[in-house]
């Protein structure tokens, strides 16, 4: 069968999308099977996870997204900026204002469209979930902030942040690759998370302003991580080391992270169209 797809990229975490409302569309269950070919950088297109655009009962639309290894994920921060590019400038709404349906809940995303085609996407993220069964990490319950956790000898003060997905965010004196590299798979697999974990390292740069480097569950090191850095500003503010608006620098772009007197985290940031194609699925 052969398969239509856009690749798009938010800040350079990429990701072939599908949309499954088009005559002729594979079904879900057709992607999940191919998602790990589909992700490999050679044997497939290429990505950080595929973007699925679904219609939805209770919201203008739903995404799903599987990571490379084959396994979902809840939510994709910079996935549905790239899905709410899609949707507006192929012609699936006229809305600027669109819900859109993940396992993790309904967001709510703003466009801002410029000649005809949208340029950033602002998303209600919901409200972060701080509760340690939320994430989820074994043990007591509370909170997990400033935690400390050995890892291969290596003692680190952790905070947990769930997004619909799970966060483990640390805060080094410099976030570098080789640390993120030697940290991340042992933090993601470790058997304090029943559904393993993402990974950042976040340096604070200021008051509102850090740099961080992402692990992801089921796709390693990527380039940028939406989830992630809401996750990341959650936890800075929490450890009183930032205010509640921050500019993100991720390894592939910039991020701006709200997080709102109403609970709820903002994440603004671009969405880009790579290329179109077809595969053989
Ligand atoms: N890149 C994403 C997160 C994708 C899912 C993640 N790997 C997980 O398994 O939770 C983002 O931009 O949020």
């Amino acid at each position: 069968m052969t398969v239509a797809f856009v690749k798009m990229h938010g800040i350079g975490n990429d990701f072939p999308v599908f949309d499954h409302t088009q005559p002729g569309a594979p079904t879900i269950e057709q992607i999940q099977a191919a998602a790990v070919t589909l992700c490999d950088r050679r044997f497939g297109i290429g990505g950080d996870g595929t973007i699925s655009i679904l219609p939805s009962e209770t919201a203008d639309f739903a995404m799903r997204m599987f990571n490379p290894d084959g396994s979902e994920a809840e939510m994709c921060g910079n996935g549905i900026r790239c899905f709410a590019k899609y949707v507006y400038d192929f012609g699936l709404t006229t809305k600027t204002e669109l819900s859109v349906e993940t396992l993790a809940g309904i967001m709510v995303l703003v466009l801002t469209v410029e000649d005809g085609k949208v340029t950033q996407v602002r998303v209600d993220m919901g409200e972060p979930r701080l509760e340690r069964a939320q994430l989820p990490m074994e043990g007591p319950s509370g909170t997990v902030l400033h935690e400390p956790l050995k890892i291969g000898g290596e003692l680190l003060y952790i905070t947990g942040v769930s997004m619909g997905n799970p966060h483990i965010v640390f805060f080094p004196e410099q976030a570098t690759d080789e640390l993120i590299h030697r940290i991340g798979p042992q933090l993601e697999n470790h058997p304090s998370f029943p559904k393993r974990t993402n990974v950042h390292a976040a340096q604070v740069v200021g008051r509102d302003e850090l740099v961080m480097k992402i692990w992801e569950r089921g796709a390693g090191p990527t380039l940028a991580c939406g989830t992630g850095a809401c996750a990341v500003g959650v936890a800075a503010h929490l450890n009183g080391l930032t205010g509640r608006d921050i500019l993100i620098h991720l390894p592939g772009g910039d991020l701006r992270i709200q997080w709102g007197i109403d609970n709820h985290v903002y994440m603004t940031g671009s969405a880009t169209l790579v290329y179109h194609g077809t595969i053989e699925l």
